[in-house]
């Protein structure tokens, strides 16, 4: 059950408590309570899914974030080599967490990315032929309510299966055939092999949204006799249990019951798990004194374990929105403009799930690498994690998604084609400077710190251009890109430094790293070293961002989680 008081659970007893009820942290509770004979307490600072509409309806999906109930509302701190600019760092604050406001593309990433994570932790088990039947037990292949052909849209053979006809799709085919050899058309970029332009696949079923809390949290399994979730229940601290000789014992944990409620603590019986995300993992890491012992101690807080690369060794994407106006308003800026049209568009939503609102904001992505002609890798090591990895992606849009439109548009329509780097060599840190556990932690991506990343952005814009001017886009396209008169590498990159922001896959602040390494949080089987009773499950873990959005790793990596926790108990 769901609920919303310490005094409607049925006692304070549980063999799992997790932290976080997001995309990793529920398919942690539903495994787990599979067995009946494990308890689960599951507690979450934010608020109930039900009946939030925007985050129900596919395309309203932009307008959970920012500055919503549904969303920490965190910024960065201003990054350096973006003009000095704050961005917005949206988090699900939400049953389901990210899952539930997130933009629903479902994209694995290469197989290169997932055998890279094995080599690195030295666990053959987090290699993409081992994770295989864990990407199957996190799908539920569904067709799409706005019943358009799928043939020749995605290839059965690589998934589980226990409105699109936007009117670009087929200008997007077309441009796959008149240039083919920069970008082929790839009928399933889910396979392992991503390169080319391919049909996004997304956590959308029966016209609308699926999280971890409608899917992994639905009725019949939310209702388990030994499944809790407490929501307004925000976790401070993660103490020591009790005095042990050697690696402290962390299995208890300090939280408010509700918003500025009274603190609660709870102990649980076997092992205590952190899926509080990529911010708020290293967050409570941080408070509970598991961080650099000395950084720590200058603010105050009283070191329990050394782990200095707790909260560091953020990576992210960062993305750049290129647009085009065009000579049709059958785009988004009609639906985000004109209420009249929304409201008509929810009714027939609300009425039978069909309609323009079934989809996400995107049906094509393409994933593409540098030309081999640049000379980018001439003086740097090519990030990629292998060469069937993309470099760039584009997500390709039949105009601007995000409410309120920009107001300098008129009445404008645009083809929009998002470029973002998915190799980032940059990267970031989450830190604290309070002792207040309840003080958002400072966020730092450190976007295109690093020089290749902003030279492969340049390359993605480049490419975005090529894209849209082949001949499908001729008889559509009216005038040149708004950043068109910037061609040089000095232009371009004021382009992207002062317009650059979060692609919202920020990963590695709690990274995975081989047993008995002196870097790392966790060791492969997700225990946070140095401690005893507390494993980490969530984005976090990642040692690097893979070359896709994050939920798909996030889903499977927490399926994996789930039977190592298993096999243990
Ligand atoms: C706006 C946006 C769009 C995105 N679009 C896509 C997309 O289209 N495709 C894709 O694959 N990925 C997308 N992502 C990324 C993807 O959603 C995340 O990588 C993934 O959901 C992360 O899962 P997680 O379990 O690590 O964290 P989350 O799902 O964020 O879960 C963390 C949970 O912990 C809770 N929590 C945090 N701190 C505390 C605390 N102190 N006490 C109690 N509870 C706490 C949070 O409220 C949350 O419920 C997007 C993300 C955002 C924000």
């Amino acid at each position: 059950a769901v609920v919303e008081r310490v005094k409607d659970l049925p006692g304070l007893e549980y063999d799992f408590v997790i932290i976080g009820a997001g995309t990793a942290g529920n398919v942690i509770a539903n495994r787990l309570t599979e067995n009946i004979h494990h308890s689960v307490l599951v507690l979450e600072a934010g608020v109930s899914n039900k009946e939030v509409l925007n985050s129900e309806v596919p395309f309203f999906c932009p307008r959970l974030t920012p500055n919503t109930a549904f969303d920490w509302n965190y910024t960065t701190i201003p990054q350096q080599s973006l003009n000095g600019r704050i961005l917005a760092y949206p988090r699900g604050h939400i049953l389901g967490g990210s899952s539930s406001i997130n933009f629903m593309a479902y994209t694995r990433g290469s197989a290169d990315d997932y055998n890279r994570y094995a080599k690195l932790v030295k666990d053959s088990g987090w290699s993409w032929d081992r994770l295989q039947p864990y990407f199957r037990k996190n799908e539920k292949f569904t067709p799409p309510a706005d019943h358009h052909n799928t043939r020749g849209q995605f290839n059965p053979s690589v998934h589980g299966f226990d409105g699109i006809n936007s009117p670009i799709d087929r200008r997007v085919i077309q441009t796959t055939m008149e240039l083919p050899h920069e970008f082929p058309f790839n009928l399933d970029t889910n396979s392992g092999h991503q390169l080319g332009v391919g049909w996004t696949q997304s956590t959308i079923g029966g016209g609308q949204r699926s999280s971890s809390a409608t899917s992994y949290l639905g009725p019949r399994f939310v209702n388990r006799r030994n499944l809790h979730v407490l929501l307004h229940a925000q976790v401070a601290r993660i103490l020591r249990t009790k005095p042990t000789h050697g690696d402290p014992d962390v299995r208890t944990v300090e939280f408010t019951e509700g918003v500025g409620g009274p603190m609660r603590r709870i102990t649980a019986r076997k092992e205590l798990i952190l899926s509080a995300g990529s911010v708020g993992t290293p967050h409570i890491l941080l408070n509970s004194g598991i961080g650099n012992s000395h950084d720590l101690s200058r603010i105050g807080i009283k070191p329990l374990v050394h782990l200095p690369s707790v909260g560091q060794n953020l990576s992210d994407h960062p993305f750049v929105v290129n647009q085009w106006e065009v000579n049709s308003s059958d785009t988004f800026e009609t639906i985000n403009r004109n209420a009249t049209v929304a409201a008509a568009d929810l009714q027939q939503w609300m009425q039978s799930r069909t309609g323009p609102l079934v989809d996400g904001t995107f049906n094509h992505n393409a994933w593409i690498r540098v030309p081999k002609n640049t000379t980018i890798f001439d003086r740097f090591r090519d990030p990629s994690a292998g060469p069937n990895t993309a470099h760039v992606e584009f997500v390709i849009s039949n105009g601007l998604s995000h409410v309120p439109l920009p107001t300098n548009i008129g009445n404008m329509s645009f083809f929009v084609v998002s470029t973002a780097v998915l190799t980032p060599a940059s990267r970031g840190s989450i830190t604290i400077n309070s002792t207040n556990p309840f003080a958002p932690p400072l966020i730092n991506p450190n976007f295109l710190s690093s020089e290749p990343d902003i030279a492969i952005m340049r390359e993605g814009i480049r490419s975005a251009r090529r894209f849209a001017a082949a001949p499908a886009w001729a008889d559509y396209i009216t005038s040149p890109s708004s950043t068109s008169n910037s061609t040089t590498d000095a232009e371009l990159d004021e382009v992207i430094r002062s317009s650059a922001s979060s692609f919202f896959h920020p990963v590695g602040t709690a990274g995975m790293s081989p047993r008995g390494a002196d870097y790392g949080v966790v060791d492969p089987d997700l225990r946070v070293k140095g401690v005893k009773g507390l494993r980490i499950v969530d984005a976090s873990v990642l040692p690097i961002v893979p070359a896709g959005h994050t939920q798909a790793a996030t889903y499977v990596f927490a399926e994996r989680a789930a039977d190592l926790i298993k096999e243990s108990w």
